[in-house]
C-alpha cells in the first residue's frame, strides 16, 4: 500500500446505506370490538422471522423508488410506496428535502399479512435516518404514524403488540423456533380482512369483548416449547381469511398431515404459518408442501431475528 493514509479528521460522505428488515408472523392476534376510529384494539404477539426485504438508500435529485424482486405485481413505485412515505416523513421532521433513490429488493410476499410494506418503512426509516445523520430522531414515533405494524419491524424479536398494534412490549423467548409459509397466489387486503371480521361477528350475534393474552402462548415462548407454541397459536382473523379465501383451508390441512406442530394464517392473510419440530422437519414440510401443488411457494425460516439492521454503507 502506497496511498498515504485518510487525514483524522476527513469525514468520509455516505454514498449508500442498505438496511435488512425481516417479516414477521402474529402467534397470537386477539381482535376487540371496532373503535370510533375505525381501528380494533389488539392483543398482537408479532414474531420477526428469517424472510427479509432489503432497502438501500442513496443521495439523489429527487425522490424515487424501484421495486426489484418476484412477485412485485401491486406494489407502488410512487409516492404511495411505503418506503416513499416514510422518507417524507423523516425529511419533514429534520426540515430536510426527500431526495433519495430507495432500491427495494422484496422476498416478503406482497399483500400476504407477514407486513413486508411495514418492513419496507421501517428500513427506509433506518436508512434514511443514517444518510441524513438524522440519529436524534425517534423513529418509533414516525413508525407508527406510517401504520400499526411498523413500529415493530423496527424492532424484531418477539413482542407484543397493544392499542392498534403500535404500543410494544418485548417477550422473553428460551430459544428458536422453525417455521414453513405458505405463498399464496394473489394477495388480501388488510381493512377487507378486518371488515369481514366484523361482518362475521355480527352475523353470529357475537358480543366482543377487550382482547386479552394468552398466558399458555408466552409461557411456551419463554420455555421455548415448540410443541406448546404450536398448541397455543391463535389468530381472530382466520376465520375473516378463510371466508374470503376458502382454499386457505385445504393449505393448513396439507401442514397439519406433514406433521405441523402449528398451523394457522399468518396475521390478515393469505399467506398460511406452519411451526415445524426442527429445521429438519421444516425443510420436508416445504417441500411437501411445494409438492402438493396448492401453494405458489413454500419456504422455511426461523425466528425470532431482530429488526430493522444495517447491513451496508452508513
Ligand atoms: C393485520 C395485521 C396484523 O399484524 O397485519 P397484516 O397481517 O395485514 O400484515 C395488522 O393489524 C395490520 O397492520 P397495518 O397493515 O400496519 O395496518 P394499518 O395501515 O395501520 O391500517 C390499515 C387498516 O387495517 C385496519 N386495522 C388495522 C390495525 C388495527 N389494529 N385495526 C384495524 O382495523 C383498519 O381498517 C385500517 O384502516
Ligand atoms: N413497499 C411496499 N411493499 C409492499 N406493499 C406496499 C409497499 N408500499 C405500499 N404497499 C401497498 O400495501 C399493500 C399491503 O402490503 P403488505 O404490507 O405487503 O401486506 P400486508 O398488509 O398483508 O402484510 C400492498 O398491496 C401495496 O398496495
Amino acid at each position: 500500500m502506497t496511498g498515504a493514509p485518510a487525514a483524522p479528521d476527513t469525514i468520509m460522505a455516505v454514498t449508500a446505506v442498505t438496511v435488512r428488515v425481516p417479516a414477521k408472523v402474529n402467534l397470537q392476534l386477539a381482535v376487540g370490538p371496532l373503535r370510533a376510529d375505525g381501528y380494533h384494539d389488539l392483543v398482537n404477539v408479532f414474531h420477526a422471522v428469517s424472510l427479509f426485504d432489503e432497502v438501500t438508500a442513496e443521495p439523489a435529485d429527487e425522490l424515487t423508488v424501484t421495486v426489484r424482486g418476484e412477485s412485485v405485481e401491486g406494489v407502488p413505485v410512487g409516492e404511495d410506496n411505503l418506503a416513499a412515505r416514510a422518507a417524507r416523513l423523516l425529511a419533514e421532521r429534520i426540515g430536510a428535502r426527500p431526495d433519495v433513490a430507495l432500491t427495494i429488493h422484496k422476498t416478503i410476499p406482497v399483500a400476504g399479512g407477514m407486513a413486508g410494506g411495514s418492513a419496507d418503512a421501517a428500513a427506509a426509516l433506518v436508512a434514511c435516518a443514517r444518510l441524513w445523520d438524522a440519529s436524534g430522531v425517534r423513529l418509533a414515533d414516525l413508525a407508527a404514524d406510517l401504520g400499526s405494524d411498523v413500529p415493530f419491524a423496527l424492532l424484531g424479536g418477539t413482542a407484543i403488540g397493544t392499542g392498534r398494534g403500535e404500543v410494544l412490549t418485548p417477550v422473553p423467548v428460551g430459544g428458536r423456533f422453525h417455521w414453513v409459509f405458505a405463498l399464496a397466489d394473489g394477495g388480501l387486503s388488510t381493512p377487507a380482512v378486518y371488515a369481514e371480521c366484523d361482518r362475521l361477528r355480527e352475523a353470529a350475534g357475537q358480543r366482543v369483548g377487550p382482547p386479552r393474552r394468552s398466558q399458555a402462548l408466552l409461557d411456551a415462548l419463554e420455555r421455548g416449547d415448540a410443541e406448546a407454541l404450536g398448541a397455543a397459536l391463535a389468530n381472530d382473523l382466520q376465520p375473516a381469511a378463510l371466508s374470503l379465501r376458502p382454499s386457505l383451508r385445504r393449505t393448513l390441512q396439507a401442514g397439519r398431515e406433514g406433521g405441523a406442530l402449528g398451523a394457522l394464517v399468518s396475521g390478515s392473510g393469505p399467506t398460511c404459518a406452519f411451526l415445524a419440530r426442527s429445521a429438519g422437519h421444516a425443510a420436508e414440510l416445504a417441500a411437501a408442501l411445494s409438492e402438493a401443488g396448492l401453494v405458489r411457494a413454500a419456504v422455511s425460516a426461523h425466528g425470532p431475528v431482530p429488526g430493522a439492521t444495517v447491513v451496508a454503507g452508513g
